[in-house]
């Protein structure tokens, strides 16, 4: 019979990428381990990682998440692109007029968010909570998260040689949101509390396709590339690309390794979703082996990079020179 998994296709959305699966294992199955070594992406079930959470809804944190401010994100449409705040002074062009926003960052307490999110109306903006957990979060939270199964992700950190554990971000996602793809410098066990997030990856050898913005750009290590309107002209690789895809449901753990694209969305009509994320650092780079492998050329590619920028120090003149460097003598 067909298995029971929760949701419909139809509450995905459609994007013009082949997709194929991640695998889907038990974590107790062995083939987990051969994967998170080799870097990877798969989905472990049964880790009970984050069983200790499972209890949390909005009336679970709203009663115990104590009075704090939360990072609520809004946009006026389904997509939260991450940006740096940090980086909009250096931003090239005429000047920083030239960085529009897309999404606006507030504080809120999570009664709010939870009374905002059940009487939101289409048309007003949408709300994303992303908030790192931190010992201001209420005693019993603080007791949940102290209840995770912190043996078993220590010991996949130990015994993959991963850095230290820099976050645990709590998300809290409207239905239909969607993060688009972009990379992070670390690895991460990303675990499903409540609802259903489907999720697409792209290893770091993909780079080309995903036309990333400079790294001093606030939109740094995020793509061009608008998966619902991809513009062929400017980013013709992007019809190169070829996807992996996980739908995550409660009590799932998707592996995301480092540098590895993603693009997470919430699933249309399945209520809000609740995830915590694991953000490893990476280990020591140990011997250098050849030939490289893909990550450690985007990771070549971003010191270069940064490298001009510094020497150059207007980032207008990184393209010209990059060219006068390449065109002609190494193509
Ligand atoms: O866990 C991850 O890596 C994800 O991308 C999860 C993603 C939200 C991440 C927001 C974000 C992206 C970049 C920098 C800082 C914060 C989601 O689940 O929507
Ligand atoms: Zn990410």
């Amino acid at each position: 019979m067909a298995q029971k998994r929760g949701y419909d296709p139809s509450q995905l959305r459609k994007y013009d990428i082949p997709l194929e699966e991640i695998p889907r294992l038990h974590a107790s199955d062995p083939r987990v381990d051969e994967l998170i070594s080799e870097n990877k992406p798969v989905v472990i079930t049964g880790t009970d990682l984050v069983s200790s959470a499972m209890l949390w809804d909005l009336e679970y944190l709203e009663r115990n998440m104590g009075n704090g401010d939360y990072t609520v994100f809004l946009s006026r449409n389904k997509n939260f692109k991450y940006f740096d705040d940090k980086k909009i002074s250096q931003v090239a062009g005429e000047s920083k007029a030239e960085f529009t926003p897309p999404t606006r960052r507030v504080d809120m307490k999570l009664p709010e968010f939870s009374q905002r999110l059940k009487q939101w109306k289409r048309g007003e903006e949408r709300m994303y909570l992303q908030q790192a957990l931190n010992n201001t979060v209420g005693p019993s939270i603080v007791q949940d998260f102290l209840n995770f199964r912190w043996e078993w992700t220590n010991a996949k950190q130990k015994a993959n040689n991963w850095g230290p554990l820099t976050s645990n971000l709590l998300l809290i996602s409207m239905e239909g949101n969607v993060t688009p793809c972009h990379y992070d410098e670390q690895q991460n066990f990303f675990a499903e509390v409540r609802g259903y997030k489907r999720c697409i990856l792209f290893p770091p050898e993909q780079f080309e396709c995903f036309y990333p913005y400079p790294v001093y750009h606030p939109h740094d290590r995020q793509t061009q590339v608008d998966f619902d309107r991809p513009d062929y002209n400017r980013f013709p690789k992007f019809r190169e690309a070829r996807g992996q895809e996980a739908v995550v449901g409660p009590g799932d753990v998707l592996y995301i390794p480092i540098y590895w694209w993603h693009h997470i969305e919430s699933i249309m009509r399945g209520g809000y979703t609740i995830s915590i994320n694991f953000w490893y650092k990476a280990g020591p780079t140990g011997q250098i082996v050849y030939p490289l492998q893909g990550h450690q050329k985007v990771a070549i590619m971003r010191n270069v990079e940064k490298m001009l920028v510094e020497a150059l120090q207007d980032p207008q003149e990184l393209g010209p020179l990059l060219r006068a460097l390449v065109l002609g003598r190494y193509t």
